[in-house]
């Protein structure tokens, strides 16, 4: 049965409850809490009871790969996540998905230099590398920067599906910001980290549950694979592959695959709440496989939204809730359908709000852990080194609950704030974020780096952080305007509840026809530039700072603080260089040796180590042949119109392999054979 749209009538907030939200669906919604509490409590009552700080923080470091990669990936994959990457997709296509690019680069990086540094130095919160590398005041102020970026998220974290929620069903806002809140404060400081831990895998199965029923049903919906398929098509929501380089074009695919890197850099690789859970697992190497499966679960999680993003487009492209003003944010659209979409099926709106609610309890109870154990760590225990472990388990779990209780708070300031929410949760990541790992790289990668640098470094990131994140958010809403449903009949009793959910509306992002200039080309920057620019500008101020200041000497530097990248890179680059065999395209493997000895092959094969390499790699990956081998009829081509005209005909797999590992495809005809070469540099 397909809806007709013209017939759906306009959804009040506070109209629609009784109509839609069935006792089925509040039934699923108590037992996804009910279940939570009870891991909760079986974690407290289990084993030693929770009674040391490296039991309840670190879960006593027995975690195994499987359940740390479900809860690594969960815990930044919140209501945010959830509501608005279809509705991103739902407005501006697909490219978004090129997002998943970064996380081939932006997982590899914690597993082999991160995580290997920060579990040989036996940390129990990250921010003492900071202090074993440079000195007490850079890991404070890491500290406070962490304990700022977390509390903004975690209210962004907890809000956004209640509202969502209110604003569509008419749910009470407060009631499930109050029950979600206290429910998540009450098992993590009861049952710890592998509570929090347990909860996040059962919370992943209900999130990919809710969302794969809502995908299956929604499809049979909207009228079928091939119906979206048109319509998607029509509505010109499938982007190719947009690499116009401008940074300040929101979405590309340099903004989101290059750009996305440091953002998941400054996720996956140093923020507390990832730290912590590869520190809890049981070897090194336990560490590294969850980072590595992370990467087919983020996949999963990404696929997943896009494409419930298309689906809501197959059914609402001829006519957008937000045009009708059915709804009033972008963020309310996935409810939106649900509710209209999918009410005849009686449970899965339950189902999907049980999906939104794990997504959003996954992320503030593993917020409210790492906060409670730097809180510990970094800011008490070095008052008081001679504390007993019963009383700092016990403090530890106070700090739980009064990181609870500001969670809370923060969900009312975000309710004052109203934006877009998975703009602003990125946004939040790479303005505190971004400095944040600035700081750890510089420590990492940088021998000389010295404290004074660092701390210059990480005060000036975060200034530049605020100003052009901060200008661009002015610069780019001109107006805060008010939207009032105009077609309600009954404005005067709906009025309140639609003033307190839409209070106001962000005006669209359009297409600016003219360039920016000056400070403004600044503010204009894509928000998915900011960990880049911020990270980059603290090493850049931390490394002059320290060369003016004395650089740090060898001797002067703690042991395993330091990441000899230098070394492995000449090291990787020497590998990759000796070259083992190629990919014959016709049946023919053959061996380098075999080839004509070309002067321009030799020339590949005989540079070492240099920036030239990389310079010839992303030559051959992303310009047409004849551009840099002048003379073609020597080196013909045999799939000309695929990889000799026009450079960007290119296939993405050629691009990225090029760009990302330094190698490119080349073709050769050699005795009227042709091959196709990988060029490692
Ligand atoms: C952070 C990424 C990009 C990858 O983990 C993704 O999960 C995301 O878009 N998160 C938005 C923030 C949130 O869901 O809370
Ligand atoms: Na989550």
């Amino acid at each position: 049965k397909i809806h007709v749209n013209e017939e759906v009538l306009p959804l009040h907030p506070t109209l629609v409850s009784d109509k839609y939200f069935s006792t089925i669906d509040f039934v699923l919604f108590v037992l996804l809490l009910v279940a939570s509490m009870a891991i909760g409590l079986y974690y407290a009552l289990s084993g030693r009871q929770q009674r040391t700080t490296r039991e309840f923080l670190l879960a006593d470091q027995s975690m195994k790969c499987l359940p740390l990669s479900l809860s690594l990936m969960a815990t930044f994959q919140s209501a945010v996540a959830i509501v608005g990457t279809p509705a991103e997709v739902f407005t501006n296509g697909t490219q978004y998905w090129f997002i998943g690019c970064s996380y081939i680069l932006g997982l590899l990086i914690p597993a082999h230099i991160f995580i290997p540094v920060f579990y040989r130095l036996h940390l129990t919160s990250a921010y003492q590398y900071l202090e074993l590398r440079f000195c007490k005041a850079v890991r404070i102020c890491g500290t406070i920067t962490f304990i700022f970026q977390m509390i903004i998220y975690m209210g962004v974290g907890i809000y956004t599906p209640a509202l969502a929620l209110n604003a569509v069903t008419g749910f009470h806002l407060w009631g499930a910001v109050l029950a979600t809140g206290l429910v998540c404060t009450i098992y993590t400081a009861l049952g710890g980290l592998k509570a929090v831990i347990w909860t996040d895998v059962f919370q992943t199965v209900v999130m990919f549950a809710g969302q794969l029923a809502v995908i299956i049903v929604g499809v049979q919906q909207a009228g079928g694979l091939s119906h979206i398929w048109r319509k998607v098509i029509e509505g010109n929501r499938i982007s190719g592959i947009d690499l116009n380089p401008d940074p300040t074009v929101r979405h590309t695919f340099w903004t989101l695959a290059l750009g996305g890197v440091f953002l998941m850099l400054s996720l996956y690789g140093v923020n507390q709440t990832q730290v912590q859970r590869y520190l809890s697992s049981r070897t090194e190497k336990e560490a590294v496989m969850s980072c590595y499966m992370v990467f087919p679960c983020l996949q999963i999680a990404l696929g997943l939204s896009c494409v419930m993003g298309l689906v809501m487009f197959a059914c609402y492209s001829d006519n957008s809730p937000l045009d009708n003003q059915y709804i009033t944010s972008k963020d309310q659209m996935v409810l939106y359908f649900i509710m209209d979409m999918l009410q005849d099926f009686s449970g899965l709106p339950g189902l999907f709000v049980a999906c939104l609610f794990s997504a959003s309890l996954s992320t503030i109870s593993s917020a409210f852990s790492s906060l409670a154990t730097v809180t510990m760590e970094d800011l008490i225990k070095p008052h008081y080194p001679s504390m007993v472990e019963t009383r700092a388990t016990l403090l530890s779990k106070i700090l739980t609950f009064a990181y609870g209780l500001v969670c809370l708070v923060m969900a009312y300031v975000i309710h004052l704030m109203n934006g877009s929410v998975l703009q602003a949760a990125l946004s939040i990541f790479g303005m505190v974020g971004g400095p944040l790992l600035g700081v750890f790289c510089l420590g990492i990668f940088f021998p000389l780096a010295n404290s004074t640098g660092a701390v210059t470094g990480l005060v000036a990131g975060l200034v530049l952080a605020f100003w052009v994140g901060i200008g661009g958010f002015v610069t780019q809403i001109p107006s805060i305007t008010t939207v009032r449903p105009n077609n309600c009949t009954d404005m005067a009793a709906t009025e309140n509840a639609i003033m307190a959910t839409v209070t106001t509306a962000l005006a669209p992002i359009t297409d600016e026809p003219s360039k920016p200039v000056g400070l403004y080309a600044l503010y204009s920057l894509s928000y998915m530039w900011y960990s880049a620019l911020n990270s980059s500008v603290v090493i850049l101020i931390g490394l002059i700072v320290s060369l003016i200041t004395g650089p740090m000497k060898q001797g002067e530097l703690v042991a395993g603080t330091v990441y000899p990248l230098m070394d492995k890179a000449q090291d990787l680059m020497q590998k990759l260089l000796r070259p083992k065999s190629c990919v014959g395209s016709r049946e023919q493997r053959v061996k380098w040796t075999h080839l004509p000895s070309n002067a321009m092959l030799q020339y590949y094969i005989d540079i070492h180590c240099s920036v030239l390499q990389v310079l010839i790699a992303l030559c051959i990956s992303v310009f047409p042949a004849n551009w840099y081998m002048p003379g073609t009829n020597k080196w013909s081509c045999p799939n000309r119109e695929k990889h000799c005209k026009g450079g960007r005909e290119k296939d993405l797999s050629t691009i990225i392999s090029g760009c990302l590992f330094g190698a490119g495809n080349i073709s050769v005809t050699y005795n009227q054979k042709s091959y196709h070469l990988l060029v490692g540099v």
